[in-house]
């Protein structure tokens, strides 16, 4: 593992904190021993590949998942012992794109971003509209504001969750692999987006991704998952000129290295595959 200090910029106050975290389902760990923190103004990535662990820590973040073990703050709040009602006030201060980014489909491009603020405020009609025309202001979608979602493309719904995200001025963004399925361009425009938008709120930023050159153009400092632990850490451009084979082989994707590509065969695998085996023949002889 690369040792590179934490916090190597520190622009603002630790919105999100995760010490020693284990996340993961039931009893089964998928990551162990995450140190990470996210300051405001930042924008923070997390990488890893398919599989590695990324959307199951954002998961802990949102409070979806309870840690398994260590301490994940956000906002000051404990997560594992915070309240139904703790969490949801934690979740008000908190954007989240989703993968999907999915829209209603029922509602237009206005109303899919004015849906939160009609939710969570007593605004009255004339600041939700200068609030929704003012976020889809930036993300370029002002004029698209009356369309219906069937006639928006899909790198322009993803803006538009994003602007759906940041409705209420959140403190802190989640991005779930915002990169996913975008052209070039788009990739390019969404990633300018989230900094513009960091710098803009002032909010802090946890970017999930596997997307490294279109993240490093805007992150602050990264972080590296990878074999359920964190490999690395590091502003971009420590990263890049780290001599560590696991950072090396994922930042330029090669093939051969210590990165795994097999899903690893478990236990609970073997067991399924020795039951199948035995249940071959007598298939077989059914027939
Ligand atoms: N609901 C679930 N229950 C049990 N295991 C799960 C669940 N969701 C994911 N996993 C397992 O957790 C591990 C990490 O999955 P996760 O979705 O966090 O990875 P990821 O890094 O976000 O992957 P990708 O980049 O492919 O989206 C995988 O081994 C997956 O099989």
């Amino acid at each position: 593992m690369t040792a590179i200090p934490p916090s190597a910029k520190a622009p603002g106050d630790v919105v999100l904190d995760f010490a020693q975290v284990c996340a993961g389902y039931g009893e089964t760990p998928v990551l162990a021993g995450i140190d990470l923190a996210v300051r405001r103004g930042q924008v923070v990535t997390l990488l890893g590949g398919s599989g590695s662990g990324k959307t199951t820590l954002l998961r802990t973040a949102t409070g979806q998942l309870r840690p398994l073990a260590g301490t994940a703050r956000v906002f000051g709040q404990d997560l594992a012992t915070a309240s139904q009602t703790q969490l949801t006030a934690v979740r008000q201060r908190m954007g989240v794109l989703f993968q999907q980014g999915a829209l209603f489909t029922d509602l237009d491009v206005f109303e899919n971003v004015a849906f939160p603020l009609r939710e969570h405020t007593r605004m009255g009609e004339a600041e939700i509209r200068e609030t929704v025309l003012d976020k889809l202001h930036a993300v370029g979608l002002r004029g698209a504001a009356a369309l219906r979602t069937s006639e928006i493309s899909g790198g322009m719904a993803r803006r538009v969750a994003l602007a759906r995200a940041v409705a209420l001025n959140p403190e802190l963004v989640l991005y779930d692999e915002p990169f996913a399925g975008l052209d070039p361009i788009s990739m390019g425009v969404t990633a300018q987006l989230i900094r513009h938008l960091a710098d803009h709120l002032g909010c802090a930023s946890l970017l999930i991704t596997h997307d490294v050159r279109e993240s490093f153009a805007i992150t602050d400092y990264a972080y590296l998952v990878g074999q359920g632990e964190l490999k690395a850490q590091g502003t971009p451009a420590e990263l890049e000129a780290s001599a560590d084979p696991y950072v090396h082989q994922f930042l330029h994707g090669e093939p051969d290295g210590p990165v795994a590509f097999h899903y690893p065969e478990t236990p609970a695998f073997e067991a399924w595959l020795a039951r199948e085996t035995r249940r071959a023949p007598a298939r077989k002889e059914g027939r």
